[in-house]
């Protein structure tokens, strides 16, 4: 399957499980890989038969900023059902990191896959 991936894509949020976290915006990255058909595209040269990847991390940032949760698990769960539901694709898979979260570790976080369950012939 081609890919169509977001790499270090950088939103301030609030999120943790923390109440000292409930009052600050605090920096997650996602890096996130989609499963989509990239020939119709290519074979045109099309942009209206890719998946628009601006698109795609314009929607993520306005959903991560406007939508605060307390674990890392929440986010990217409701960040795979938003892409998969909003976007023609076949599989997602997104990882989480939250770089300040544990002091000399570079970052932690969750990386999960989804799976479409439409046909995407329909
Ligand atoms: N598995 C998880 N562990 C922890 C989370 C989380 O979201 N998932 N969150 C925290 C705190 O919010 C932490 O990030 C604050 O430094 C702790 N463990």
């Amino acid at each position: 399957m081609d890919k169509v991936f977001v790499q270090g894509l950088e939103v301030l949020t609030t999120i943790g499980v923390y109440e000292w976290e409930k009052g600050i915006r605090q920096k997650i990255r996602f890096d996130l890989e989609m499963g989509y058909d990239n020939r119709p595209a290519a074979a045109g040269d099309d942009i209206s038969k890719a998946l628009d990847y601006a698109a795609l991390s314009h929607k993520v940032t306005a959903y991560a900023e406007q939508n605060h949760v307390e674990l890392v698990e929440t986010m990217a769960e409701h960040i795979a059902r938003l892409i998969l539901t909003e976007f023609p694709v076949q599989s997602v898979k997104v990882r989480l990191t939250k770089p300040a979260a544990v002091p000399n570790a570079a970052g932690v976080g969750v990386e999960i896959e989804r799976f479409a369950t439409r046909n995407l012939r329909d």
